[in-house]
């Protein structure tokens, strides 16, 4: 390199070394301050969780509010997720389940949630995510509850129905789908394999690109991915987290219908979490099975001033086209404005359900 170009890159390089210094003393000493954040609320209440939601939401966005730049308000979450884990982490190791195995998006999800500072358990099905943040062998759960695709992951919405945990928590990710094999090559693959929703996702490429290979499901795109590591008739369907952990060749990345394809996850557990200043409430509602029931469930929402983000139905399973729905409504559930709405609901469902409030994402 240019001796004068080499001359301005050093002390550039030297401040930069400078500036590390400061923020490794600096994240040493929030980290000092975390631990005995740790040690009063254990005092407080020795079996209470560590985890605070709340908290870390309101972290996070009042560092994006000061935020002047270059640093993103996307980086800041991404950078300031694995400093409170990694504190958070030295109060004490949250164990997170969710769908396995190894690179799936679930995993993703976790880990963009709560950060990398965390026991991972990967579970075979979203029913043994609940159990086992039930039993108490995981502090909290990552589950999937809706696609920009494919709609509502029904599981999910059934777990939800029936299960006493609290959403604590939500994270959308980007699901960008990429076509993989042993190999590299489609050389000798005789199907491909992936979860019934991300062979769904990807229905219009295979049929425009590979019309003749059978489409086989597998249970979640990570399995997929793992079965195509031992088998080399098999190319899985799956993330590049997945690609990365079971030593996978890319044949055809992005190959989801949809660019903007995205899936959003809920956080359940079984914590409690406070207001912040923009948070969501998710709720289930049954009414009877009559003209204008539905019409007249919403509106102690309209009457309260209460925004709803999503409306989702599921059938009751009674035979009688009754219906569960599944409201997510803007704001927290202490609000007075939306616990008179919720109290009005109450009043006039056949059944009422408050899954959790949770802080926006
Ligand atoms: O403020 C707390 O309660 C902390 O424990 C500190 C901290 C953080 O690192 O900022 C870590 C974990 C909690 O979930 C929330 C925040």
């Amino acid at each position: 390199m240019d001796n004068q170009l080499q001359a301005r890159l050093l002390p550039l390089r030297e401040r930069i070394d400078a500036l590390d210094e400061q923020i490794l003393d600096l994240l040493n000493q929030r980290a000092k301050a975390a631990q005995d954040v740790g040690k009063i609320k254990q005092e407080l209440d020795l079996d209470g969780p560590i985890l605070k939601p709340e908290r870390e939401a309101m972290v996070i966005r009042r560092l994006q509010s000061l935020n002047a730049g270059p640093f993103t308000d996307q980086a800041i979450d991404a950078v300031w997720s694995q400093i409170i884990s990694t504190c958070r982490g030295l109060e004490s190791v949250l164990t997170v389940a969710y769908l396995g195995p190894q690179g799936s998006f679930s995993e993703q999800a976790a880990l963009d949630h709560f950060g990398h500072a965390i026991t991972r358990l990967r579970c075979d099905s979203f029913d043994e995510v609940f159990r086992a943040v039930e039993a108490g062998q995981a502090d909290v759960g990552m589950v999937p509850v809706e696609n920009s695709t494919e709609g509502a992951v029904n599981r999910t919405l059934d777990l939800l129905l029936s299960s006493p945990l609290k959403v604590l928590g939500e994270r959308s990710i980007k699901i960008h789908h990429n076509l993989m094999t042993r190999s590299g090559t489609l050389d000798g693959v005789t199907r491909v394999m992936a979860h019934p929703q991300a062979l769904a996702q990807c229905q219009a490429w295979l049929t425009q690109h590979h019309p003749g290979l059978p489409r086989d499901a597998a249970s979640s795109n990570g399995e997929a991915a793992r079965i195509a590591a031992q088998d080399p008739t098999v190319a899985a369907i799956a993330g590049t987290m997945a690609a990365q952990a079971w030593d996978l060749q890319v044949v055809a990345s992005g190959i989801q219908d949809d660019p903007q394809n995205r899936t959003r996850f809920l956080a359940v557990g079984a914590i409690e979490t406070l207001p912040t200043d923009n948070d969501k409430t998710s709720i289930i509602l049954a009414v009877p099975n009559r003209a204008g029931a539905v019409y007249e469930m919403l509106a102690p929402l309209a009457a309260n001033g209460v925004s709803m983000s999503r409306l989702e139905s599921r059938p009751a399973r009674t035979g009688q086209w009754e219906y569960y729905f599944y409201v997510d409504l803007l704001g927290h559930h202490k609000e007075p404005s939306v616990a008179q709405a919720l109290a009005d609901l109450k009043k006039q469902v056949a059944f009422f359900k408050v899954l959790g409030s949770y802080p926006r994402q």
